[in-house]
């Protein structure tokens, strides 16, 4: 199947432009997208309650900041940047109150709609621009003069306009530059949280770690095997973003690359893509989503757990010390958030 990628000259900035728009949330996404709209030219205005620790950097980088329901009711258009599990709650105690027809809701991730846990009136535009990447690097490679590429969707077209509206806005944050891709709503949610339970963060994860421990485990010093299967990972996964698998295999030597082709998928075997397809039926079936959001309404207790430790995996001390010797890798996200 086809499908249609977005550059910056299919995108009219003057659209965004000529709207204002308000950012809930000043977190990870939010910062990237507020600041890179403002540079951009675009009216911003940050929706944050009264207390949130953010209110204090999304001023210091002189944006205007109000309550979610003040920045709701003055803007045209309403992008939704605040955690997953806190939107249904904003939107239905500062959002909704403020929409009327013409606005448009906008959002960094499908989540909410796809699981039916917010569903606009009619008349409104939904769409969405998600980054694929984390909001700090969007906001890096914007200020770098690239982009991230984004996943564009329109959920509901009250105006006519809420395609060339989103488009938009990807190309305010650099999105444009990279490429927009247009899905839906349905596709961006099921690949992305299978992307970051499978691939990018809960499988690399865990092999990083698992890695790292049968070396340890077998005697060998951690701070090698800290550079082996995790500094060196970055290099490995640098080559591919470049170029492919295929250009990392040319980098690498034979010996290497013998063992790639005959070891690796024994590591990943037909047990692990089985395992993925499960994880991917449990995103289709909303039963992911169901188990989350009762996770976040019982106050997370899982999720501290394991936040905790994953904190205290040994790599993490190992890889303290090592990166506090490399400048150029131990450096702030951004300056910013
Ligand atoms: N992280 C990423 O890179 C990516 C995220 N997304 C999507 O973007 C959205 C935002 O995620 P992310 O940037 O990670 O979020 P973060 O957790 O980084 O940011 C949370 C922000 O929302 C604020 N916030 C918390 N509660 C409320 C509330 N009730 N009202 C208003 N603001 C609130 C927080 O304020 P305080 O400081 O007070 O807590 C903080 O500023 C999600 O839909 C996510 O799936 C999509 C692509 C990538
Ligand atoms: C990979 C994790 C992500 O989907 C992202 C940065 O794109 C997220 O939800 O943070
Ligand atoms: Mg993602
Ligand atoms: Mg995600």
């Amino acid at each position: 199947m086809s499908v249609e990628v977005y550059y910056d000259d299919d995108a009219d900035l003057g659209l965004i432009q000529g709207r204002k728009v308000a950012v809930i949330g000043y977190g990870s996404q939010g910062h990237a997208h507020a600041l890179s709209l403002r540079d951009s030219g675009v009216d911003v205005v940050i929706g944050l309650p009264a207390g949130s620790k953010s209110r204090p950097k999304a001023e210091e980088q002189g944006l205007r900041v109000l309550t979610p329901a003040e920045a709701s009711a003055e803007a045209d258009v309403i992008m939704i940047l605040a955690p997953d599990t806190a939107q249904r709650t904003i939107y239905a105690e500062s959002i909704a109150p403020n929409l009327a027809p013409g606005k448009a809701i906008f959002f960094g991730h499908g989540f909410n709609i796809r699981y039916g846990l917010i569903t606009p009136p009619a008349d409104v535009d939904v769409a969405m621009v998600a980054p694929k990447g984390p909001g700090h690097l969007v906001r890096r490679q914007y200020v770098d003069g690239k982009g991230v590429p984004c996943l564009v969707a329109v959920e509901q077209d009250a105006s006519g306009n809420a395609f060339p509206l989103a488009l938009a806005y990807a190309k305010g944050i650099g999105g444009t530059r990279a490429g927009a891709i247009r899905t839906t709503f349905t596709e961006e949610t099921e690949t992305d949280l299978f992307g970051e339970q499978a691939v990018l963060c809960g499988g690399a994860a865990a092999l990083v770690q698992t890695g790292f421990e049968v070396l340890t485990e077998a005697g060998y010093a951690p701070e090698v095997a800290y550079f082996e299967c995790l500094h060196e990972l970055k290099l490995i996964v640098d080559l591919m973003y470049e170029g492919g698998i295929a250009r990392m295999r040319y980098s690498i030597s034979d010996t290497a690359e013998y063992g790639d082709l005959s070891r690796g998928p024994r590591v990943v075997d037909s047990r692990v893509k089985e395992e993925m397809r499960k994880i991917l039926g449990e995103i289709q079936s909303g039963e992911f989503a169901r188990e989350w959001v009762a996770e976040d309404d019982a106050g997370r207790p899982n999720f501290a757990k394991w936040r905790a430790e994953g904190a205290a995996h040994p790599i993490e001390e190992t890889g303290q010390k090592l990166r506090s010797m490399m400048s150029w890798v131990d450096r702030p996200l951004t300056e910013t958030a």
